[in-house]
């Protein structure tokens, strides 16, 4: 699409509209006469996100308040209208209002053009070097989305701090990008490509659909990001400043499974695009953040990532962007194995229905192939879909009877075989990770966690649980324990989510522990992860392979360690044999990889913390069952009501009201953690306290356990010694 296709003039934000000061909706003082008024509609106006102390940090029902600045209330007997200070003419209302927020894109940067293409990539960083001095490098979405500003983590940080020398990036030379793109990713330090993005690169670029297969933390997001914004700046790279500002087809919408990973992606993008004189606005739609928000941004966005569940809900709610939408160049569908499963492939495929429908009604569905390229990315494929998609998935698909042919053919390549491109054909894993098992009876987990914690203290460390109910549980456990624990799991809402993975990720908290279900398994690339627990054995070998793979990211090392039960040695033994099926066909070859191995734990070791292992479960079990009390009476109270019977009466109790009779083990048990007195709480705590206080012997020779949180250097100066939270852990460094 040519930049002069398709553009609608969007007003010029000044520069009192961008401030970040907030305020609740007042009745303003009388405009001053040249400021030409703008009547709204309340859904039209540029709402904030309503900063809340961090006392209400998890007060749910306070997460999404948003407010509003700059706008005029004004009431004439019961009809209120919203007015805002506005120098376009009133006749614009309906077609675009962009609001005063601090979240508009400013094309400060855009208005000096391009270096030539063939500039070499040296001469375009002096260049560039020169106009930094002169104003800070393009931020083009930095205030844009502040609810994904405490999402960044990793490397786009370092950009914030300056950084400006820049890597020598002559090792791109073969992947052919622009000057700009050669200086962006000088800024961002990557000198080389990985391979992923040395191989799919050029083969996007020279205009290929393309599956692209590599090992976790390899690199996949920039190799499919790249190209998108490659074609973005050939488009678009050369527009004025004035041209910027007007509206355009969006050049890309990445599909992603979770929240958490779209807006990691986004910030991934607006870290490469950081480094360019002009720049496309990426913006991120995903649930549990305002829809009204996000479809104003959605109205300007050059490159969408987003979740296709809120995806969709804003497509189908507005047509204008439906036939915009249409117009993409590239239909991202990353960590697809997922994406493309069963049970989540609904709104996905509603999506892509709905690009093809609009191809069809324009282009008389000229052989039905979009214009689109289509780019397909994950770490594993399992085996059925990689053949399909390789080549035969677009055979046999007659009678739709299959279910994965049937996605396929949704995805609508444009071409019969898209280029496969798989650069780790013989191990998913990444080759800086080490993995082990510690076998331990399933009623003990709890005990071996906290062991292991403390035989690697302070290191950041992700736990999966395979349920939410375990988070609940272990989370307020391990914070008994001094553990500096988070949870994360889909019940929270997102702004919880969100915390929970900057103070997980924050430089500051390096011995952080993340306790998460596996929605945090896929693609969150979250820095100085240094070990993975796998609490239960997860339900697939891809899972495995996911969860292991948010440590030894890019050049890192890492661990992983599996929790093993009796009763989950099959399945973990399925689980190896599938994960390293090929490295033992490949065999001799790969002599220096070790596969899981049971790891040596001194059990006397572990047997000396039981009793605080014990005390830290029944604090944290009469807390939640206090929690869990508090519903069961909200239910209780409820269920009298609804039969117009006192809550406390027998006739309640008879009615079955009050539940008699259905006395487990376990609600007994429930029963026992409620009715400990305040009292009796407090002396557990103090009773913990003490023992937490002191050192845990693990041996012969004075060496000793230490809580995760104290600093094993510090108690090593007064000690001769060892302690084993200062050694590499269980021994994996010696396999
Ligand atoms: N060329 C490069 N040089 C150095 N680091 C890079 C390069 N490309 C990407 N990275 C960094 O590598 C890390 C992992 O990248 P990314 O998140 O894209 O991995 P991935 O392959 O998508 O992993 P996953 O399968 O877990 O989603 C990121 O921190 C990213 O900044």
């Amino acid at each position: 699409m040519a930049p002069e296709q398709k553009k609608r003039a969007r007003p010029a934000p000044k520069a009192s509209q961008r401030s970040k000061k907030r305020q609740k909706i007042e009745v303003q003082p009388e405009p001053k006469s040249d400021v030409k008024k703008l009547k709204v509609a309340v859904d039209a106006l540029p709402w904030n996100e309503a900063q809340l102390p961090d006392m209400f940090d998890d007060a749910e029902g306070f997460f999404g308040l948003e407010e509003v600045e700059g706008v005029e209330v004004i009431r004439d007997g019961n009809v209120v209208q919203f007015v805002t200070a506005n120098a376009q003419s009133a006749k614009e209302e309906d077609e675009e209002f962009e609001g005063f927020g601090d979240d508009e894109i400013t094309p400060e940067n855009g208005n000096e053009p391009e270096a030539a293409g063939t500039e070499s990539s040296k001469t375009t960083k002096e260049k560039k070097a020169k106009k930094d001095k002169k104003k800070k490098p393009a931020k083009a979405e930095k205030s844009t989305d502040e609810d994904t500003e405490d999402l960044k983590v990793n490397v786009f940080k370092a950009l914030e701090d300056g950084g400006d020398e820049g890597a020598d990036v002559s090792a791109w030379a073969d992947v052919d990008l622009s000057s700009s793109l050669m200086s962006a990713l000088s800024k961002l330090g990557f000198a080389r490509p990985t391979p992923i993005q040395l191989e799919a690169i050029p083969e996007i670029l020279s205009g290929h659909d393309v599956v692209g297969k590599a090992s976790t933390g390899s690199g996949k997001t920039l190799a499919f990001g790249i190209p998108v914004v490659e074609k973005w700046l050939e488009t678009y790279g050369e527009l004025e400043e004035e041209e910027l500002r007007e509206t355009r087809p969006p050049t890309a919408l990445i599909l992603s499974p979770t929240r958490e990973l779209a807006h990691q992606l986004s910030e991934h993008l607006k870290a490469l695009c950081s480094g360019l004189t002009n720049a496309p606005f990426v913006a991120a739609v995903t649930g549990g953040l305002s829809v009204q928000k996000q479809q104003r941004q959605l109205a300007r966005a050059d490159i969408i990532v987003g979740t296709p569940g809120r995806l969709w809900e804003v497509m189908s709610s507005s047509i204008e962007l439906t036939a915009s939408f249409k117009e993409i160049k590239f239909l991202v569908i990353d960590e697809a194995d997922r994406l493309l499963t069963e049970g989540h492939f609904k709104e996905a495929e509603e999506i892509i229905n709905a690009l093809d429908r609009q191809q069809d009604a324009e282009e008389g569905a000229e052989e039905n192939l979009p214009t689109r390229q289509t780019l397909v990315f994950s770490a594993t494929f399992h085996k059925g879909l990689q053949q399909k998609l390789t080549g035969k998935g677009k055979q046999g698909l007659k009678d739709g009877t299959d279910s994965m042919e049937y996605l396929l053919k949704k995805l609508n390549f444009r071409e019969e075989k898209p280029k496969f491109v798989d650069v780790n054909p013989v191990s998913q894993m990444a080759d800086r990770l080490k993995e082990g098992l510690v076998e331990c009876a399933g009623t003990e987990k709890d005990l071996y966690l906290y062991s292991l914690l403390m035989y690697h203290p302070n290191q950041r460390t992700l736990i999966f649980t395979n349920s939410i109910h375990s988070v609940r549980r272990l989370l307020p456990f391990l914070q008994n324990l001094n553990i500096p624990a988070q949870a994360l799991h889909s019940q929270m809402a997102q702004k919880a989510r969100m915390r929970s993975i900057e103070r997980f990720s924050s430089p500051k908290n390096t011995g952080s522990v993340l306790v998460a279900t596996d929605v945090a398994a896929r693609g969150l690339d979250i820095g100085g992860v240094q070990l993975v627990l796998h609490y239960h054995l997860p339900r697939t070998a891809d899972m495995y392979v996911h969860r292991s793979g948010r440590t030894a990211r890019a050049e890192a090392s890492g661990s992983s360690i599996l929790l093993c039960a009796p009763e989950e040695v099959v399945g973990m033994r399925r689980l190896v044999a599938k994960v390293h099926a090929q490295n033992a066909i490949s065999g001799g070859g790969n002599k220096s990889k070790y596969y899981m191995r049971s790891l040596d734990i001194d059990r006397k070791v572990v047997a000396r913390l039981k009793p605080r292992v014990t005390l830290a479960k029944k604090i944290a079990d009469s807390a939640l069952a206090k929690e869990k009390k508090g519903h069961d009476d909200d239910w209780v109270r409820n269920a009298a009501e609804e039969l117009g019977v006192d809550y406390d009466s027998e006739e309640f109790e008879a009615a079955g009201g009050g539940r008699k009779g259905r006395g487990t083990g376990r609600k007994l048990k429930e029963k026992e953690s409620r009715a400990l007195t305040k009292s009796e709480l407090g002396a557990l705590r103090a009773e913990l306290k003490s023992l937490l206080s002191q050192r845990v012997n693990v041996g012969v020779s004075e060496r000793y356990l230490t809580s995760g949180t104290v600093d094993i250097n510090e108690l090593l100066k007064g000690a001769h010694g060892e302690f084993l939270g200062k050694v590499d852990g269980i021994g994996m460094d010696d396999q």
